[in-house]
């Protein structure tokens, strides 16, 4: 079986290691887009379009299959990206504290005119913060290139009680429907890795 190579449209490595781990064979190719959210733009269309975007552009540049991924943390309806400072990350982590929030991760396939978007909500409760523990954890410097500026695959795990969703999806990919949509594309992990 030959094997379809493909591009990631990502600099983000949760998502290179993701792919890499599960025997994927690409190349990165990163697009810096804008991140800004439309007037009223819901968190779930807003992630779709980005992550459709950026595949978009990874395909148009290198004329080859593109995957795009895009994650947001979202509550009460609200879209919190990445933090811009230690203030920001602070409003987002005690927004965050002691209830529940979703983390939409949206990925993107395009091959040539044929294009297929997924996306998974994890329900992610965290527990109670102060602004004390938010100022320490923003100084850890972990915080800083995450949506609602946590990583729950690092430090911030201690911050998750309860998930109910996609692990993978929080982190920035969300496996098995990635495995489901790239598969649909005809793309699968080298032999070694096939499982
Ligand atoms: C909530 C959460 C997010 N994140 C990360 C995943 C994403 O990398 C990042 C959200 O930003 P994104 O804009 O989705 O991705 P990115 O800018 O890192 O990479 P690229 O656009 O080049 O693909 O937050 C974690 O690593 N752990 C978490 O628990």
């Amino acid at each position: 079986m030959t094997t379809v190579t493909f591009v990631l449209a990502s600099r983000s490595p949760r998502r290179v290691q993701l792919l890499r781990e599960q025997g994927y064979v690409f190349d990165c190719l990163p697009v810096d887009l804008p991140e800004v959210p439309g007037p009223g733009e819901a968190p779930l269309a807003y992630a779709r379009r980005l992550a459709l975007d950026k595949a978009r552009a990874a395909q148009a540049r290198s004329g080859r299959p593109a995957l795009g991924a895009d994650t947001d943390v979202s509550i009460d309806g609200r879209i919190l990206g990445k933090p811009r400072d230690a203030e920001d990350a602070c409003a987002m982590l005690l927004a965050l504290a002691d209830r529940s929030h979703q983390v939409i991760s949206a990925v993107a396939l395009v091959d040539g005119s044929r294009e297929a978007v997924i996306a998974t909500t994890t329900e992610v409760e965290f527990v109670s913060l102060d602004r004390a523990q938010a100022l320490a954890y923003w100084a850890s410097g972990e915080p800083a290139d995450k949506a609602g500026a946590y990583a729950i695959q690092g430090l911030g795990g201690r911050y998750v009680r309860a998930l109910r969703g996609s692990y993978s999806g929080v982190v920035g990919l969300p496996l098995a429907e990635t495995a489901e949509l790239l598969a649909q594309f005809g793309i699968h992990p080298g032999p070694a890795a096939s499982v």
